[in-house]
């Protein structure tokens, strides 16, 4: 099928030798995903894969983002019009995706020089390279907007050091270049006036064994320090609180180690919480905590059953509620149902987990078999 107009002036496409260079564009939204984006980039990389003359793909985003995460706005109208199955077409793709480039027999190169959030980190940090600058901005927002971090977030922030992903899930706390080297979620870090460079010799790689373009992005790569301030250097006490079994808990132990050594670093992490969706938090610990010990397809397959009960809304509405208060009436001030954490109860966290099976022709996601993929498919966190 041809691509439409909107498919094709959203994602650029530059053949340069047998390197593929693939371009967000839509740098007013940040290059948020849109259905159109999404549903251009799939047969695009499973074409590239299939085609041997093609060695390598780079993926970057035009403008001061690399994608600000999947297109909320777009969706939450959808929701709100009763078309919630409209949205989980969108998100089947959209983990599809995620799921191709988890398991991609060519090295695919991410430049994330910009911001990187939800969606716009399963377009990245499941491919093999993910090159950070001075210009990142990373996070998983998604409890603040009252969603869950999905595009195989369970799988990647599980793999983080120690109870980190937990962290970064639940709080929606940013990263930066020299955070993201430090933590894995970036395999470089070059400057972003280097990059240009970087390409251009990128595009004269002649294979598709990662070790080629891995020599070349060594060459580039530099060891940028942490801030004093980075949340990096607190992984203890990361790891004792964000280790706890609840999100009551985690709030708890925060709030003891708080009054004992009082910082700005940790009352942010204790506001970041309390403001969060309590359903939200609740599922996302649960989330991570499952992702532990699941392949990345388990993991896409899960969260795919969980964004449809968010979308159906009958446990909780808070997704159309935080796409209210952040990004269409802007105040910032989302009224969560439940409004507690205690309110949550478990009986209601378990559904999220469960088939939606009462509704007429809903399937479980189905990923695209993957065949004689080399070693250095497998999933690269
Ligand atoms: C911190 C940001 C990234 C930058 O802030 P800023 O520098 O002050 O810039 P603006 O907020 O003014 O953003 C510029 C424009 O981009 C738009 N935009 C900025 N992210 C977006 C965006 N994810 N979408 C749709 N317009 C956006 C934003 O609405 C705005 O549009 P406009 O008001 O018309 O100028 C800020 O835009 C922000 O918090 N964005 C939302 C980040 C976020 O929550 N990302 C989504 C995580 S969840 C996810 O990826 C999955 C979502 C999803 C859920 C269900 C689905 O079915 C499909 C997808």
């Amino acid at each position: 099928m041809a691509a439409s107009h909107a498919q094709v002036s959203e994602v650029l496409v530059e053949e340069k030798s047998s390197v593929r260079i693939l371009t967000l564009s839509r740098p007013k939204q940040l290059n948020a995903l849109s259905f159109q984006m999404i549903s251009r980039l799939l047969p695009l990389f499973l074409a590239y894969e299939e085609d041997p003359s093609v060695k390598l793909v780079i993926i970057k985003g035009q403008g001061r983002a690399f994608c600000a995460g999947g297109d909320v706005s777009a969706v939450a109208r959808d929701i709100a019009q009763g078309k919630w199955r409209l949205g989980a077409t969108f998100f089947s793709d959209e983990y599809m995706l995620n799921y191709v480039m988890a398991t991609y027999s060519k090295p695919q190169v991410s430049i994330l020089n910009g911001i990187v959030m939800g969606g716009g980190a399963g377009v990245s940090v499941h491919g093999r390279f993910r090159i950070a600058t001075e210009n990142t901005v990373f996070a998983m927002p998604e409890t603040a907007l009252g969603l869950f971090p999905d595009v195989g977030a369970s799988y990647f922030l599980s793999r983080l050091p120690g109870f980190f992903g937990e962290y970064v899930g639940l709080t929606g706390a940013r990263l930066d270049g020299a955070e993201m080297l430090a933590c894995g979620l970036a395999t470089h870090f070059v400057p972003s006036t280097r990059l240009t460079a970087l390409e251009a010799d990128l595009c004269r790689v002649g294979s598709s064994d990662p070790t080629f373009a891995s020599t070349i992005l060594d060459a580039y790569t530099q060891r940028p320090h942490l801030k004093l301030q980075s949340a990096y250097h607190r992984l203890d006490v990361i790891d004792r609180c964000f280790s706890r079994k609840t999100v009551e808990e985690i709030i708890s132990a925060l709030e003891r180690e708080a009054t004992q050594e009082p910082d700005d670093w940790m009352s942010a992490t204790i506001r970041a919480l309390k403001k969060a969706s309590p359903a939200s938090l609740k599922i996302s610990l649960r989330s991570i905590r499952e992702g532990r010990l699941q392949g990345v397809g388990q993991c896409l397959i899960r969260e795919y059953r969980m964004v449809c009960h968010v979308m159906k809304g009958e446990i909780s509405k808070d997704f159309v509620e935080g796409c209210r208060a952040i990004l269409i009436d802007k105040d910032k001030n989302p009224k969560w149902e439940p409004w507690r954490l205690e309110d949550m109860k478990d009986s209601m966290v378990e559904q999220y987990f469960k088939r939606v099976d009462e509704e007429e022709g809903w399937e479980d996601l189905k990923l695209p078999p993957r065949k004689n993929l080399p070693a250095s498919a497998i999933a690269k966190l």
